[in-house]
Formats: structure tokens, C-alpha cells, sequence
């Protein structure tokens, strides 16, 4: 099975080439230029993939507020744009999807006919994106999943590891709850979905899949912490006490018993990948 996956130096496009072997072809802006139109379709055409994946994005949630034509273009056009090409190959296409298309006002787990009601530019290009993908191609899978971490490119637990270094003491909000979610759990449920795909199962249409259990941010540094063996003090704050240029949803804890029920997919513990991420920057002298 030939996987083309866009996004290459992403964190889960490299999950997805350091796990999913030979068969991944991943494309980086070198190969294919997310910005201009046409370079998804060109390079779909030209890989004659079985697969597609779509693990590109304007992710930098801050600087979406200000750069929305830029976010536009990458979330909702470019995904379209692959969505369109695999429909017309025939091809199945896993796209990924945030839990910031939710508003976080409602605490309870939400499922896939939860509406949705983005706070920020990036959730907003996000949902707009999933719309997209959906018309152009009916037969494809969003897998929505929340605060991914790795050992690769930015994500909380590096910027932890970092300050945590740096400094005994951290104020970390504590009333925005939400579920990490390794970038290799990502990879390995977008490898079983696409398998499943393949030989041609039924599911499409919106997935959820996050890690468990639910925790708040300073929870999660909390662990970080404790996984690392830094003694930092972490100051449970109030979101209004931590402005940022982007509103955050305050729950996102997402069920995801559909992805289970339908391509056996099991909802991970992140603790578990945290621990081989953090023995992982260790290995390479980047924990601290
Ligand atoms: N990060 C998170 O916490 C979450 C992410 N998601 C979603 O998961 C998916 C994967 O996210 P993640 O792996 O964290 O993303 P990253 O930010 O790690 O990677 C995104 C990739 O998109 C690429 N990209 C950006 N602009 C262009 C362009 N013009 N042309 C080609 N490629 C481009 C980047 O390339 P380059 O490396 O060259 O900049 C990068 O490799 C995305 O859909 C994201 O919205 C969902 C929930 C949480
Ligand atoms: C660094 C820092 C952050 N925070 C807060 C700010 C914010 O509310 C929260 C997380 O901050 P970050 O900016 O790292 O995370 P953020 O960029 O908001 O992460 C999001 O990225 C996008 C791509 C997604 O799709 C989401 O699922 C989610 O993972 O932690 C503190 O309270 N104290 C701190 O020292």
C-alpha cells in the first residue's frame, strides 16, 4: 500500500514514516508547496498513490489571529484541493482535525454530532477544512485529535522540558481540560484506518480519537515533570490570568468510541508514549 503523506517534517507525518516503514511517501513544501494551488493535486497525480493522508496545517495557533488568509489557505484550500484529487483517483484520504472546533462550553464528552462553534482563526480554517474535505470526497476520514506531542517539532511537552529547565517555579492554566495525544498513537490508528480503507471497509465521515485520561494543562505539566524527575512547582491559574492572542476552548474531552466501533481502533493512555517521548529527548540530549 502506497501512503502519501503530506506534511513531512510534522509531528505526525514523521510518526507516520517511522512506523509505517517503506510504504510511506512523504512530501515536505520542497516537494509540494501547500500555498499554491494546484501543487497537492500535481504531486497526488504524480505519486499515483493507494492512500492519501493529510497531516499538513497552519498549526501556530497565536499567529493564525493575524496570518488568516495563510491559515486559510493550508487548513480549509489545500485539504479540499487533495480531497477533490483522491475523489476523483477513487482514492481513500484520512484527513486530522482539531478539538479547537469546539467552544469548550459544554462538560460532557463529545461526540461526532456535537456542533461545533470555533473560538480562534486556526479552529475556524479547521472546520472550514473539515466541511470541505467531507463534500468534496464523502467516502473520507477526519480524525479529529487534541494536544499532540512528540519528540519532534514544537508541542507543550518540549516547551516544558524547556522552561522547566530554566526555571523552579510555572503558572500553567488548569481550567482548560483536554486530552494529549502522542503523535505515534496518531500514526498508528491512521496506519489501522487506512489498511481498513484499503481493502475497502465502510467508515467515513468524522472520527474522534485522544488520548485518556482527561487532564488539564497543568496537569499534564504536572506529569511532564514527574516523568522527568524536575522538581518544579506548578501554580494552577485561571485562563484570564494567561492572555493569549488566540481564546482556547475550555473542555475538550472527546468520546471516541466511534473510531473503536468502526476500525477498531482503542483509545490510548498518553502517559505511556509520554514516558518513551521523554526517554526518547533524553537519548538525544534534548530533555533539558
Ligand atoms: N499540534 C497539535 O497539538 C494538534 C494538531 N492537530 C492536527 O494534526 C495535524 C498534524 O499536526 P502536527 O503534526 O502537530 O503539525 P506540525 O505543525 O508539526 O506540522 C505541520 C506540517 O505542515 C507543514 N506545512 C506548513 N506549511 C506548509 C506548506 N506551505 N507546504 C507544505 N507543508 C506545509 C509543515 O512543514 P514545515 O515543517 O516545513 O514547516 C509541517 O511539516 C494537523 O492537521 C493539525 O491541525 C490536531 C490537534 C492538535
Ligand atoms: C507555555 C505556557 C502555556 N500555558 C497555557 C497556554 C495555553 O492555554 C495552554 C497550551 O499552550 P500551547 O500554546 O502550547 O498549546 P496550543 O498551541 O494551544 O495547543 C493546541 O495546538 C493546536 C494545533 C491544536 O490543535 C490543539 O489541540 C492544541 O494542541 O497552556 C500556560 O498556562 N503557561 C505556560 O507557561
Amino acid at each position: 500500500m502506497r501512503m502519501l503523506v503530506f506534511g513531512r517534517n510534522g509531528q505526525v507525518a514523521r510518526a507516520l514514516q517511522d512506523i509505517g516503514g517503506e510504504g510511506v511517501i512523504a512530501l515536505g513544501r520542497d516537494e509540494a508547496d501547500l500555498m499554491q494551488a494546484g501543487a497537492a493535486r500535481n504531486a497526488i497525480t504524480a505519486n499515483k498513490p493507494d492512500i492519501i493522508v493529510n497531516a499538513s496545517a497552519y498549526t501556530a495557533v497565536d499567529k493564525a489571529e493575524t496570518d488568516e488568509a495563510a491559515a486559510r489557505r493550508l487548513n480549509m484550500e489545500a485539504p479540499a484541493e487533495m480531497a477533490v484529487a483522491a475523489a476523483e483517483m477513487g482514492v481513500p484520504f484520512i484527513h486530522i482535525s482539531t478539538d479547537y472546533v469546539f467552544d469548550g462550553t459544554f462538560e460532557a464528552r463529545l461526540d461526532e454530532n456535537a456542533a461545533i462553534n470555533p473560538l480562534n482563526v486556526y479552529g475556524r480554517t479547521k472546520g472550514d477544512g473539515e466541511s470541505a474535505v467531507m463534500n468534496a470526497h464523502p467516502g473520507a476520514v477526519i480524525l479529529r485529535t487534541s494536544w499532540v506531542f512528540s519528540e519532534y517539532g514544537g508541542n507543550f511537552v518540549k516547551t516544558m522540558l524547556r522552561l522547566g529547565a530554566e526555571r523552579d517555579a510555572l503558572t500553567i492554566v488548569a481550567d482548560q481540560i483536554g486530552g494529549p495525544t502522542a503523535a505515534a498513537d496518531i500514526a498508528r490508528a491512521i496506519i489501522a484506518i487506512a489498511g481498513k480503507k484499503h481493502r475497502g471497509a465502510p467508515g467515513a465521515g468524522l472520527y474522534h480519537f485522544q488520548g485518556a485520561p482527561a487532564v488539564s494543562w497543568a496537569g499534564f505539566a504536572e506529569k511532564i515533570f514527574e516523568i522527568a524527575g524536575l522538581s518544579v512547582k506548578v501554580s494552577h491559574i485561571k485562563t484570564e490570568d494567561y492572555p493569549t492572542p488566540a481564546t482556547r476552548p475550555l473542555y475538550t474531552v472527546l468520546d471516541c468510541a466511534k473510531v473503536e466501533r468502526d476500525f477498531g481502533v482503542a483509545q490510548p493512555d498518553w502517559r505511556t508514549e509520554l514516558r518513551r517521548v521523554f526517554a526518547a529527548l533524553e537519548k538525544e540530549g534534548q530533555a533539558q
